[in-house]
């Protein structure tokens, strides 16, 4: 089952580097992206040179904007921004039936609270899915750098899956927990967000550190109300991407935080998924004491200012630290 190859879906930096990371085990790996020019381009020069420069495409990565590429039962790496991927399924679903549908992207769904495993179900419901995150850059994930990621399904053949997509270098470890595994992938970007304000305020390591541990307790209490298994946002999906996430500027979460601290709101075509997934946490007014998420959604939205929030968040009544 899904032995007819590897094909990856948006040609953005993830979505490029999974292609070269699978380029180097696949007989052939089919990239593709939206816009024929784009794809034009890429081709040509055999680099992506808008979203992942400086990284040669091998000759064995087929690269596309023609869904009829896709064919018989194929491993699809989904990985278009969590807020495009419904319009993304729709508007392709005829070519996605007969193929195992592989979520890489991370967040919430604004208006719906879905994590995209569930947007997947939601437009596909036969579809066949797994959820491949956790620490990683697209950049070392392209340049062949040692990765270790989660590769969460149902699906009995979780074991194919890990052997198909793992590679010498990209060392995948099997959950059974997707929703946790998701979970953890959105939400840390929201703490990310968080933690670069602070450094962008001049706040603090400390503070930072306080920041990435209770907002880490609020992704677990957040998770085990959503059913989730705790432990899983202990590993690679939640605690392990949360670090990765909250210490490097290669973040785009983590950048943007320390540019709005700064004054600059702006985000020029840049994915920066935590800004929606902080608003769809808050939509959803779940009664879960989530201080650290909401005041992120505030501070986005410019109802509060960075030391306005932390002084908020300081003057809380004193409380046990139980992590649930
Ligand atoms: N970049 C990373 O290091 C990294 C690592 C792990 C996970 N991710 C996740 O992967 C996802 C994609 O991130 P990215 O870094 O590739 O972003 P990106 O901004 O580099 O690329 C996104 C791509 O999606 C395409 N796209 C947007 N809407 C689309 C639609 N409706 N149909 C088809 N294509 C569409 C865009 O054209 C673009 O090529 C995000 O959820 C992100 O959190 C990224
Ligand atoms: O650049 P970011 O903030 O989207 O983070 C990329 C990955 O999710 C890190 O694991």
């Amino acid at each position: 089952m899904y032995s007819d190859g590897v094909a990856v879906i948006g040609a953005g930096a993830f979505g490029t580097a999974l292609a070269i990371a699978q380029a180097a085990k696949q007989q052939n790996v089919i990239l593709w992206g939206r816009d024929p020019d784009t794809m034009g381009t890429i081709n040509a020069l055999r680099e992506n040179n808008a979203r992942l420069p400086g990284l040669r495409l091998p000759g064995n990565i087929t690269v596309t904007a023609n869904m009829a590429s896709l064919h018989g039962q194929m491993t699809v790496l989904l990985s278009v921004p969590t807020q495009s991927l419904r319009g993304f399924l729709q508007e392709h679903a005829q070519w996605l039936a007969s193929h195992m549908l592989v979520v890489c992207c991370k967040g919430v769904e604004r208006g719906t609270g879905l994590l995209p495993e569930e947007i997947v179900k939601s437009v596909l419901p036969q579809a066949v899915t797994a959820v491949l995150t956790g620490p990683s850059f697209a950049d070392d994930i392209g340049r062949g750098k040692p990765t270790a990621l989660t590769l969460a399904t149902d699906v009995p053949s979780g074991g194919e899956l890990q052997e198909t997509l793992s590679t010498p270098t990209l060392r995948l470890y099997l959950s059974d927990d997707p929703r946790g595994a998701q979970l953890g992938g959105a939400l840390k970007n929201v703490v990310a967000l968080a933690a670069g304000m602070v450094i962008g305020a001049d706040l603090g390591e400390s503070a930072r550190a306080a920041l990435m541990t209770r907002g880490f307790a609020e992704i677990v209490r957040l998770a085990q109300v959503q059913g989730a298994h705790p432990e899983t946002l202990w590993g690679l999906s939640g605690f392990g991407d949360l670090i990765l996430t909250c210490s490097s500027e290669k973040s785009r979460n983590f950048s943007y935080g320390v540019q709005f601290a700064q004054g600059h709101h702006m985000i020029d075509g840049v994915t920066v998924e935590g800004v929606m997934t902080a608003h769809a946490i808050c939509e959803q007014n779940l009664d879960i004491d989530l201080p650290v998420i909401y005041m992120v959604s505030r501070l986005l939205k410019g109802e509060v200012s960075v030391p306005q929030a932390m002084e908020t968040l300081l003057q809380r009544p004193l409380k046990s630290e139980r992590l649930l």
